[in-house]
């Protein structure tokens, strides 16, 4: 079997907590990313999806266990992954379109400063601001805008490994709509990997190859990786009409509303051994009809053995 492109092993992190207590946010957590897979990841606030996404990024260690891309161990940023924080993390002092240039500048030192300029306006354009938006500074915008020109900026410089944390959150429904599209075309050209945080239940079934369920906090784990057996290229009006659609996303409402707590309320297996997530295929079992989301039974296959 080939490697994963991205391989997490092991992670743990552990914070100071009260007293002389660390508090364990997770710990064994196991998964891999396949070359231009989109994986999106879901689980209760303070689980630790950001922790994770930080440790992928290079931006924070883990506590234990390693992060493999492309064969080599994750330690420090690096321009083969892009990141968009919920936060924006724009340059004040830079307008939209230098702040998309100097990342694109950053990643391609070898171009002419027209063709960096055209390429950043290109990514601009593609998230709807260049009717002199582009222009003004990052106080001079609105918040979703500012998270447009983060998008576009990361975007535009095309890293190996995109990694988004909850990118479309300060958006409105039509302006969501449309990025949700552009991100889908630009990953299939691109054959990019996408990582992504999101709350939202439909986004996730739109956009993931996988969905990861992560269970809640302390001592979270990534419990199970739900595999969207529905065809691309998915459109919203007509994806829900897919006989896979309500299967996957009550098995994904029925995780988070229920089993997300029962994980992290039952024992804790101790047996040290690296724990993988289940895969399930809520959409799979499409034979029998299934009249209420309590009688969906997923189609489980476990990857441990
Ligand atoms: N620097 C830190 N020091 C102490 N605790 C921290 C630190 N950073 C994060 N935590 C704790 O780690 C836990 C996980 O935080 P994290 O931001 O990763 O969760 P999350 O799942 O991304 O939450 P949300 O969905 O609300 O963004 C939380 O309990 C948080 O309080």
């Amino acid at each position: 079997m080939t490697q994963p492109f991205l391989e997490i092993d092991g992670l743990a992190k552990r914070f100071p907590g009260s007293k002389d207590e660390l508090l364990t946010v997770f710990e064994n957590v196991n998964f891999d990313i396949q070359k231009g897979e989109f994986v999106c990841i879901i689980g209760h606030s303070g689980c630790g999806k950001s922790t994770i996404m930080n440790v992928l990024a290079g931006l924070d260690e883990p506590t234990e266990g390693v992060v493999t891309m492309d064969g080599k161990e994750v330690s420090g940023p690096s321009l083969d992954r892009g990141v968009v924080f919920q936060n924006y993390s724009l340059l004040p002092w830079l307008t939209a379109l230098k702040n998309v240039m100097f990342g694109v500048k950053a990643r391609f030192p070898s171009w002419s400063k027209e063709r960096v300029e055209e390429h950043s306006y290109e990514y601009l354009r593609m998230v709807g601001l260049t009717n002199g938006a582009e222009h003004r500074k990052p106080s001079q915008l609105s918040g979703g805008m500012r998270q447009r020109v983060s998008i576009a900026r990361a975007f535009a410089t095309q890293p190996k490994l995109l990694l988004l944390d909850e990118p479309f959150g300060a958006l409105d429904a039509l302006t969501r709509g449309t990025i949700q599209d552009e991100l889908l075309k630009i990953w299939q050209d691109s054959g990019q990997t996408v990582f992504m945080i999101t709350h939202d239940v439909d986004e996730a079934i739109l956009l993931a190859d996988r969905i990861l369920l992560m269970s809640n906090g302390p001592f979270a784990e990534v419990a199970e990786s739900v595999v969207i057996d529905i065809p691309r290229p998915r459109k919203r009006a007509e994806m829900i009409h897919h006989p896979a659609y309500y299967k996957i996303r009550n098995h994904l409402v029925d995780f988070l509303s229920r089993r997300s707590g029962e994980i992290a309320a039952s024992p804790r297996e101790s047996s040290g051994g690296r724990r993988q997530p289940l895969t399930v295929r809520p959409g799979a079992d499409d034979e029998k009809p299934t009249p209420d989301a309590e009688r969906v039974r997923p189609h489980l296959v476990s990857l441990a053995g």
